[in-house]
């Protein structure tokens, strides 16, 4: 049964999806930002995936007043001193198109051999309590930039981020598998568990 709410601090539909998926078999009631009536522009200005993830979770729970857990999350490519970490939403432009950003990247890569294309999603998820506690926990997916566009499933650099276990983009796994295997699936389920032992020590 769902008796707890939990406002998700994200406005990217994409990760909602996830989240929801994952979230699913807890007792949670997990609410988009949207779905709580709060609009408000977070400036991540952290200098790691943590501390953008405590600052988005920690910015909306202080005027939500419940449970907010937030992603900040990225891609990590090696050959460019992991650039566009946390920035990967701000390359090439916030509102520019992943089509448009996932070129830039494969040109950026243009020619680079494929053992030197080696890359990783990460995911940092935090945990705000009105009380003021904060969990955070970090995961990553190692894999490859690859230099075309394959699947149409995900969201952002999915297309371009190759795994070579399943010999496919994350954007061509479907819902079930990319969540199995992903930062941010790992990432959530891992917190799940550190909820589970803060609420049973904090009883
Ligand atoms: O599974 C993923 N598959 C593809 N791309 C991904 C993934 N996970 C993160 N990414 C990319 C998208 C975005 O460029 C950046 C997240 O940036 P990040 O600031 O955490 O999210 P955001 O601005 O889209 O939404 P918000 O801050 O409201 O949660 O990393
Ligand atoms: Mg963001």
């Amino acid at each position: 049964m769902k008796n707890e709410k939990i406002i998700f601090a994200t406005k990217n539909r994409g990760k909602i999806k996830e989240i929801n998926m994952i979230m699913k078999d807890t007792k949670y009631e997990v609410i988009s930002m949207e779905d709580a009536g709060i609009d408000m522009d977070i400036v991540e200005d952290g200098v790691t995936f943590e501390e953008n993830a405590v600052i988005k979770a920690s910015k909306v729970m202080e005027i939500a007043d419940c449970i907010v857990m937030a992603d900040d999350s990225g891609l990590e490519i090696d050959y460019l001193n992991k650039a566009p970490g946390i920035y990967s939403a701000r390359f090439g432009g916030e509102d520019t198109p992943y089509s448009i950003k996932n070129k830039m990247i494969i040109d950026k890569l243009k020619g680079v051999e494929e053992k030197d294309r080696t890359a990783r999603f990460v995911c940092a998820i935090a945990v705000a309590f009105p009380n003021g506690d904060i969990l955070t926990n970090k995961e990553v997916i190692e894999g490859y930039i690859i230099n075309e566009e394959k699947g149409t499933n995900g969201f952002g650099y999915d297309p371009i981020f190759y795994v070579p276990e399943y010999d496919c983009t994350t954007a061509e796994m479907d819902n079930e598998l990319k969540n199995e295997i992903s930062h941010r699936g790992k990432a959530l389920r891992s917190m799940k568990l550190k909820m589970e032992s803060y609420m049973n020590d904090n009883r």
